[in-house]
């Protein structure tokens, strides 16, 4: 886990601020999202698994060397969750790390795939997800959304599963908005998962696929061709083509961006030469996201603490930044509404004090 990458010279005043700030995350994953207190407990219940349960210990495993080795240990943890109760433990208790930082809308991305291939009862999973939903929206006021996701280098037996999961009448959870494509993009090109886009947009779902996290441009430009994306999972490499970022801009598509994550899979040097200031300055909406948080050793709030210093943003650019992504977000109308009047009445508050 690369604590390092928390940020120690952030103004402690500021990093209050972003504290209480109202936030809405975009970007991250359901067992990405497994905090070592969540990892213990899964561990626990099923002691053959190879992921250390120390959690000092898992600060060395979640040290990655390249995507591929994060990629193998993403799996080590998606192997701990084996029974719906397993399934329904992790959300509710991702949602609750959630509400802790003031989240109050997340969509999280869900790779049910990985789930039933597993052996999970795909009824039983779909119930154990919505069941932790309403819980954590009753208990923790946080509101939750899935974005499925189809697991890219499983191939097109993962998108065929996970598009008839995400499609089904009978199957298709209350929560679903979104439909996503993540993993590997070596060697996995964008444009074979079109058929399954089409379906899943003609279903009414909004598609946010990953690209150009680990590789160029011409991987975004798949996405926004063949994939129809209306949001960007990193987008990182778009800084290299001057072109896609004034269609970014000019369209509109925002870019889910992830500094730590990029740090700690290496996909990004470091954060210095991370380029999200080029994103802004050629007008692209960017939101900040923290897309697998205990893994990189991050939470939102420190994504947040980064995205200041890398934007060089007082508590008015945050305060916008948080709008950008409750704005960009599939939450109906009112419900963005309510969020951005918190985060205007919170900020206002703030500054009079
Ligand atoms: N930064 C990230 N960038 C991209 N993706 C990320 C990131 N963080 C987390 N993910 C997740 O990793 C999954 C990868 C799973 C995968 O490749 C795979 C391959 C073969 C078999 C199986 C299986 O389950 O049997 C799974 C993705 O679906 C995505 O949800
Ligand atoms: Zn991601």
């Amino acid at each position: 886990m690369t604590e390092h990458l928390v940020d120690p010279q952030a103004p402690r005043d500021l990093k209050a601020f972003i504290a209480g700030l109202p936030k809405a995350e975009l970007h991250v994953h359901h067992v990405g999202s497994a905090s070592p207190r969540i990892v213990s407990e899964l561990a626990a219940r099923h002691p053959d698994s190879k992921v250390p349960t120390d959690p000092a210990a898992l600060v060395d495993y979640f040290t990655f060397t390249d995507f591929a080795h994060f990629i193998d240990v993403y799996l080590s943890v998606v192997d701990l969750i084996r029974t719906p109760e397993d399934v329904r433990l992790l959300t509710y208790e991702v949602a609750r790390d959630l509400a802790r930082q003031q989240v109050r809308y997340a969509e999280l991305t869900i790779t049910p795939f990985s789930s039933t291939r597993r052996g999970i009862d795909e009824r039983a999973f779909m119930d154990a997800i919505e069941d932790a939903r309403k819980a954590a929206e009753a208990e923790f006021g946080t509101v939750l959304r899935w974005c499925f996701d189809i697991p890219g280098e499983a191939g097109l037996e993962a998108a065929e599963e996970t598009t008839r999961l995400a499609t089904d009448d009978r199957l298709r959870p209350e929560g679903l908005v979104s439909f996503g494509l993540g993993g590997p993009e070596v060697g996995v090109p964008r444009p074979q998962f079109k058929p399954y886009f089409d379906r899943a947009i003609a279903a009414g779902l909004h598609s946010v696929p990953h690209a150009g996290e680990t590789t160029g441009p011409e991987t975004v430009w798949d996405a926004l061709t063949h994939l129809r994306a209306e949001r960007i999972g990193h987008g990182t490499s778009s800084a290299q083509d001057p072109k896609l970022l004034a269609h970014l801009a000019e369209h509109r598509i925002p870019l889910e961006v992830c500094p730590t994550s990029n740090i700690a899979t290496r996909a990004v040097r470091t954060l210095d030469e991370h380029p999200i200031k080029e994103f802004v300055k050629a007008g692209v909406v960017v939101t900040i996201n923290s897309d697998d948080p205990p893994m990189f050793g991050t939470d939102l709030e420190n994504e947040y603490t980064v995205a200041a210093r890398l934007l060089d943003l007082d508590e008015r650019g945050l305060a916008d930044l948080a709008k950008n992504a409750v704005e960009v977000s599939f939450l109906d109308e009112a419900g963005k509404a309510g969020i951005k009047g918190e985060i205007d009445t919170y900020t206002a508050g703030w500054l009079d004090r």
